[in-house]
């Protein structure tokens, strides 16, 4: 499938979960098997070499960063949301477009200097990619690039994460919020 027809399987939800709120909804992309599995490919072309497991956060997150750790033969480690690890972890406070969360991660999944790429469905202000990306090194990783399904341009996050020195891609751009 071509960008402009997996961009067409992307559902906007005005005033959701807060009024003002663009939503950019991809359940309407992952029911679709051949959308779900064409984004998958072309997320999987934007790799770099060198990536040793693929991060991606809770919950979204998860559904294509699994998906693409699979497509490469690759692990997957879970950024989870605060509270829901087992084990003792390393947490950051955080603030995204429509709110503010806390992610937590089990430091001891990761080796020292492995390279990890940072998947997400969506990139707003990068709140969350910055918070993740920052606990990942905090546990030892390298991340230095990161992958998404839609950046909102608008709302800045990919240079925050270029500030930062991660390399942000997305496969598809909506402009406005
Ligand atoms: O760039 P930002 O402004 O930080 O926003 C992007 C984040 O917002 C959404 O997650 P949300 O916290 O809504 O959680 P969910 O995946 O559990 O729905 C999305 O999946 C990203 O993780
Ligand atoms: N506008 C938006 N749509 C969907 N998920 C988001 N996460 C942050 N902003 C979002």
């Amino acid at each position: 499938m071509t960008r402009d027809e997996i961009m067409a399987l992307v559902r906007t939800v005005p005033d959701f979960p807060a009024p003002g709120i663009l939503f950019r909804d991809l359940t309407t992309l992952i029911t679709h098997p051949a959308g779900f599995s064409s984004c998958i490919g072309q997320m999987a072309h934007c790799v770099p070499g060198g990536i040793g497991a693929i991060a991606g956060v809770e919950a979204r997150g998860f559904i294509f960063g699994a998906a693409l750790a699979v497509h490469l033969g690759l692990g997957f480690i879970p950024v989870r949301k605060a509270g829901k690890l087992p084990v003792p972890t390393i947490g950051t406070d955080y603030a995204l477009e429509y709110g503010a969360a806390r992610i937590e991660i089990d430091p001891t999944l990761l080796a020292l200097g492995q390279s990890v790429l940072l998947v997400d469905d969506l990139i707003a202000t990068g709140g969350t990619a910055l918070a993740a990306a920052h606990l990942l090194r905090e546990a030892g990783a390298v991340c230095d690039t990161a992958l998404f399904v839609i950046d909102l341009p608008d709302l800045g996050g990919m240079a925050k994460l270029a500030e930062q020195g991660v390399e942000g891609k997305a496969l598809l751009k909506f402009a406005g919020h």
